[in-house]
């Protein structure tokens, strides 16, 4: 970087107010010495988890660091990194202290959860990761997601825990998406090369003039660079969530994060989450089945804020199953809403008319209380009551 480049001070802006953050930090702020994983910037993070936990907000942490871990461990007899089954194999070796660094740091338990792309494309294993992170949060535990390397392929060829960060975003229902890196701000390019580069404190859209000052990653460790935070930060605010690119090495930068307050590179998502969403079920593909409601029912899905609950239930048709998009209608047949079942046409049948608390009795099992939760539901225009159906 360049004197005048060093001496371009980065405006501090107000982030907006967030309840739930997915913060993504990668291995060249855990491996900052250039061997295995060290708590020189880490500490800072942690820290910024817990007090934001204790002000009432959760964050989900995506970590990367498994295979700089996993390399430092075996030392000189560490494989060369080209070679895939070799970093698959470091990965496996260090994601264990990676997660024990995290614990080390954090006063709270820490629970390791491991995902790949594929995981989340498969709308069953979807929903069970995301009521699996549910369940961590509202239990006060710190999720910490990598990717499951193992068995990641293409995913660790792209070695893009960035993308996956936006979708465990998207997954948890996030107001945030926080990337810490090793730089502080997006520049109009990448500064190392680019001695005119400066960086930019605010991106209201991510245009392909955006996309195109990223370059790949600036070191060994880290594998993305600026263009996978890019798509990572498109992707969020696809899913109407705004993401926020800061220095992880500037404590200060770090602990004015905390207090609401962003030195770097803010995203803005153009439309808000459930703007995103609502827009998603309404203009989905068509629905895979029909879930009929009572008349109490419909009064309480019209105002947009309540699950549809057994109770409400009259009967279903179609072939669908847990995950799949449904459209619930009134008694007449007319489209009252539609949503992602946690239930099969099956199991919706057997539950109709029933209690929540009976789910357990009737089925053998239960996915949740509600057949479809509020977050993904969507009613149609016109109906404004709330509250949830329970008979
Ligand atoms: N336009 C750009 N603005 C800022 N950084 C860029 C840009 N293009 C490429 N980079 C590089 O991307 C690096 C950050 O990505 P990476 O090394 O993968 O970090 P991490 O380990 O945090 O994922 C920066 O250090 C920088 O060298
Ligand atoms: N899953 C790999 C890291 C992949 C990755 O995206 O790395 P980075 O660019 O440092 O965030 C690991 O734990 O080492």
């Amino acid at each position: 970087m360049t004197e005048a480049q060093r001496s371009y001070v980065i405006p501090v802006q107000a982030l907006p107010s967030w309840r739930r953050a997915v913060l993504k930090v990668g291995s060249n702020l855990l491996a900052a010495d250039g061997g295995g994983l060290t708590p020189r910037y880490a500490t800072a993070l942690a820290e910024f988890i817990q007090a934001s936990h204790a002000a009432g907000r959760e964050v989900v942490l995506v970590s990367s660091g498994a295979v700089a871990a996993g390399r430092a461990q075996l030392r000189a007899h560490a494989p060369a990194s080209g070679d895939l089954a070799a970093r698959q194999a470091l990965a496996a070796l260090g994601q264990a202290p990676m997660i024990a660094l995290w614990q080390s740091l954090s006063p709270r338990p820490v629970a390791q959860v491991l995902l790949t792309h594929d995981d989340l494309r498969h709308r069953r294993r979807y929903l069970n990761a995301r009521a699996t992170l549910r369940e961590l949060l509202s239990l006060g535990v710190l999720p910490v997601v990598n990717e499951n390397d193992t068995v990641a392929v293409d995913e660790l060829k792209l070695g893009d825990n960035d993308n996956l960060a936006a979708i465990v975003a998207a997954l948890v229902d996030a107001d945030l998406l926080l990337i810490a890196s090793d730089i502080d701000a997006l520049y109009t390019a990448d500064p190392r090369r680019d001695p005119n580069a400066i960086p930019l404190d605010r991106v209201e859209s991510l245009t392909a003039e955006v996309l195109a000052m990223a370059g790949g990653s600036g070191s060994e460790v880290g594998t993305g660079g600026m263009r996978t935070k890019l798509e990572a930060a498109s992707k969020a605010a696809a899913a109407g969530i705004p993401t926020a690119l800061f220095s992880g090495r500037d404590s200060s930068t770090v602990v004015a994060l905390g207090q609401g307050q962003l030195r770097g590179t803010f995203f803005a998502a153009g439309r808000t989450r459930m703007q995103a969403r609502k827009y998603w079920l309404r203009h989905a593909p068509a629905a895979a089945g029909h879930i009929r409601v009572d008349d109490g029912a419909v009064r309480a899905l019209a105002g947009g804020k309540a699950s549809l609950l057994p109770g409400g239930v009259l009967d279903a048709s179609g072939e669908f199953h847990r995950g799949d998009l449904v459209e619930i209608v009134e008694a007449s047949g007319r489209p009252v809403a539609r949503g992602l079942t946690q239930y099969g046409a099956g199991e919706v049948k057997r539950l109709a008319g029933r209690h929540s608390r009976d789910i357990d009795a009737v089925l053998g099992y239960s996915y949740g209380a509600e057949i479809v939760h509020r977050d993904d539901l969507a009613s149609m225009a016109g109906f404004e009551t709330a509250g949830d159906i329970e008979t």
